[in-house]
């Protein structure tokens, strides 16, 4: 397997997805594949975009089946990522990326070792917990504080860290850490 992984670690409101979704509008090459959770979908998600959304039965079913390569429990959910889309970009020269917590990193880590590159997303807690209030994570919101306090404690376990205080000033810093890897050159859209 040649392909490239390229991991988001990082608290709830960090800018993540927003980094990822920029990306993946200039740069087709990238590649993007749905994690499945348990959680709610929100108001502005639809299914099969960000997620699969699905119930605890069907989640169960899916680790049965072998259908995860990790999967894990974040905030008060199940997230788990497809195990036969990653494979079939990692079988070729592909490159993905994901947001994803810290335990699933380490358990990209410990299967993929080197094709794997871990950048961790900063942010100021009172931004984020403006950013989460004004997308309405109200009920979960102290959890995912608490989890973000946990995951800093070990931000020097990545290969790289960038602060998204500034949208742009995020974006560009995660293009000089990945560039070298992205085939091509950006897309017209
Ligand atoms: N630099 C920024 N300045 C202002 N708002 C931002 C910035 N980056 C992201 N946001 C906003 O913050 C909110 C959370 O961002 P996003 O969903 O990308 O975070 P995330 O890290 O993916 O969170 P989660 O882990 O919970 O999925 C969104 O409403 C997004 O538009
Ligand atoms: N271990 C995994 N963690 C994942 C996966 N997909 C997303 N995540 C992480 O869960 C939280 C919550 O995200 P939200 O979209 O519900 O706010 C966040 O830290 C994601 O990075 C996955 O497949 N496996």
């Amino acid at each position: 397997m040649s392909g490239k992984i390229i991991l988001l670690i990082g608290g709830s409101g960090s800018g993540k997805s927003s980094l990822i979704k920029r990306l993946r509008h200039e740069y087709e090459r990238v590649r993007f594949i749905p994690s499945v959770t348990t959680r709610p979908k929100r108001p502005t998600e639809h299914d099969g975009e960000s997620y699969h959304f699905v119930d605890v039965k069907t989640f169960q079913q899916l680790i049965q089946e072998n259908g995860f390569i990790e999967y894990a429990h974040v905030h008060r959910a199940w997230y788990g990522t497809p195990r036969q889309a990653y494979e079939e970009i990692l079988a070729t020269d592909g490159i993905v990326i994901k947001d994803i917590d810290p335990k699933g990193a380490a358990a990209f880590k410990t299967l993929f070792a080197d094709q794997v590159i871990t950048i961790f997303v900063s942010v100021p807690p009172d931004l984020m917990k403006e950013r989460l209030l004004m997308r309405g994570d109200t009920p979960e919101f102290e959890a995912r504080l608490v989890d973000y306090a946990d995951a800093w404690k070990d931000r020097d376990h990545y290969d790289y860290m960038i602060e998204n205080i500034d949208f742009e000033q995020a974006y560009v810093d995660l293009l000089g850490i990945i560039s070298a890897y992205i085939p091509g050159q950006p897309s017209e859209s």
